[in-house]
């Protein structure tokens, strides 16, 4: 059915991670019947959004927000095991109790995208799915390329030729200005630096959009994301597994710059992100071309989605250790060369702009958040496997 999280490095590695993508069965009149469904549009506005990477971290929120407000959703996601795959069926399960199916398939199943696109006339794409997490990289180089370039090619050329083709919102990511010593990031600030495969992969993503959207008149509006954090949030990230290590009396490493420098991230809210997700979607215009032939000129959009307010990693376990009660075993050490970068800031008056984007929680309100649906979801005691 789905991925392996093989931690390996030779190509021979890659082929058989490359196999093991092999994607679920689908088809049948009962599957066509809960596809339909699911996406049927409740409201006036005429939405219907594929939301791929839907049982991931944004992916859920987002599904949940647009269904909740009546858009037709369909989810797609390969349920892969980079992460504890018990935690997107959990997110699954969320979903299905909000009338969102989610299809499992990977994006480079093109037969499976036909046939979602045969089935539904989608509006949007709400594109999501793709291979997170800087560090990792550097162990799996391959699911990089997979998920965030053939992927996104494989979607991509399926909303090309569809009729009518749907206006595309994506996942891009603040890692795109890598070594960028500018601060705060502007979407105007050179890009041509990153730190890591992911964020190549992610700029990668950004030209490609600039390709689609020149020859086939696609809409495109790539969302930068500044390291969302939340409920039902990402195993993998620092604040996530933070929590489960200080309360497992385990030592957590804390890295700082060269010189003892500040290393300091722009903490994002996933709520502010749904709502800037949303924001994108609802000023996204029509693509232009149809079955695969540019009509005119369309709409191609970059924008940060940050919370403009960086704050230290350091300060970080502090609200940790003050919302768990629990003193953190901190091991401070050099930022490796790993696929980190030092420092984020965003400069979000672009989004601001053009769709009303204004984040509203701050990082001590967030966590406390995140950190009281962690304890419900795992229990104080019992810690996520990751
Ligand atoms: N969370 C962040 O801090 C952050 C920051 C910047 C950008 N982003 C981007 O936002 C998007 C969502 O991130 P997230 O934090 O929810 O990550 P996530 O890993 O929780 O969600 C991604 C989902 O996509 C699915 N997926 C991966 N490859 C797939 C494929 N080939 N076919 C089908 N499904 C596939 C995974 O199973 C997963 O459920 C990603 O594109 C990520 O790169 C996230
Ligand atoms: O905005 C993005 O575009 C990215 O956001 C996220 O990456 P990052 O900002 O790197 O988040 P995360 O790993 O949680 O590290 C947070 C901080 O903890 C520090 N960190 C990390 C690990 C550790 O052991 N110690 C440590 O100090 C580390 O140095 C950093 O300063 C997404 O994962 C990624 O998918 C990408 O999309």
């Amino acid at each position: 059915m789905t991925s392996s999280r093989p931690s390996m490095t030779s190509s021979l590695a890659s082929d058989l991670y490359r196999r093991s993508l092999k994607t679920s069965s689908w088809g049948g009149p009962t599957w066509e019947k809960r596809v339909k469904s699911s996406a049927r549009i409740r409201t006036r506005n005429g939405f219907c959004v594929l939301v791929t990477g839907a049982s991931g971290f944004v992916g859920t929120h987002v599904s949940v927000a647009l269904k909740r407000r009546g858009d037709g959703v369909l989810g797609l996601d390969n349920f892969n095991d980079y992460y504890e795959p018990s935690l997107k069926r959990a997110r699954q399960a969320l979903l299905e109790r909000s009338g969102v199916y989610v299809v499992e398939g990977d994006i480079n199943d093109v037969a499976l995208l036909k046939k979602l696109f045969e089935l539904v006339s989608f509006s949007h794409v709400m594109h999501l799915a793709a291979q997170a997490g800087v560090r990792y990289a550097m162990q799996n180089p391959s699911s990089y390329i997979h998920s965030n370039i053939a992927g996104f090619v494989s979607l991509l050329e399926i909303c090309k030729n569809a009729n009518p083709q749907p206006a595309i919102v994506w996942a891009s990511s603040s890692s795109v200005y890598g070594l960028n010593t500018k601060v705060p990031f502007s979407e105007k600030d050179r890009t041509d630096q990153p730190a890591s495969l992911y964020a190549a992969t992610k700029k990668a993503g950004e030209e490609i959009a600039h390709t689609y959207n020149h020859i086939y008149g696609l809409s495109l509006t790539g969302l930068r994301f500044f390291t969302v954090y939340g409920p039902w949030g990402r195993p993998d990230m620092a604040y996530f597994f933070f929590t489960k290590d200080i309360l497992k009396g385990k030592p957590i490493p804390i890295f700082e710059g060269a010189n003892h420098g500040t290393v300091a991230r722009d903490f994002t809210y996933i709520d502010d992100i749904v709502k800037g997700c949303l924001g994108a979607l609802d000023t996204a215009e029509k693509s232009t071309g149809s079955g695969g032939k540019k009509r005119g000129p369309a709409q191609l959009r970059v924008f940060n989605l940050g919370n403009t307010s960086p704050v230290p990693v350091s300060d970080l376990v502090s609200i940790l250790e003050r919302l768990l009660k629990v003193k953190a075993k901190r091991m401070v050490m050099k930022l490796p060369r790993n696929g980190d970068v030092q420092f984020t800031h965003a400069n979000i008056s672009l989004a601001k702009r053009e769709f009303g984007y204004k984040p509203t929680t701050d990082l001590q309100t967030g966590l406390k958040k995140f950190v009281r649906w962690y304890v419900s979801y795992y229990g104080s005691s019992k810690k996520s496997d990751q």
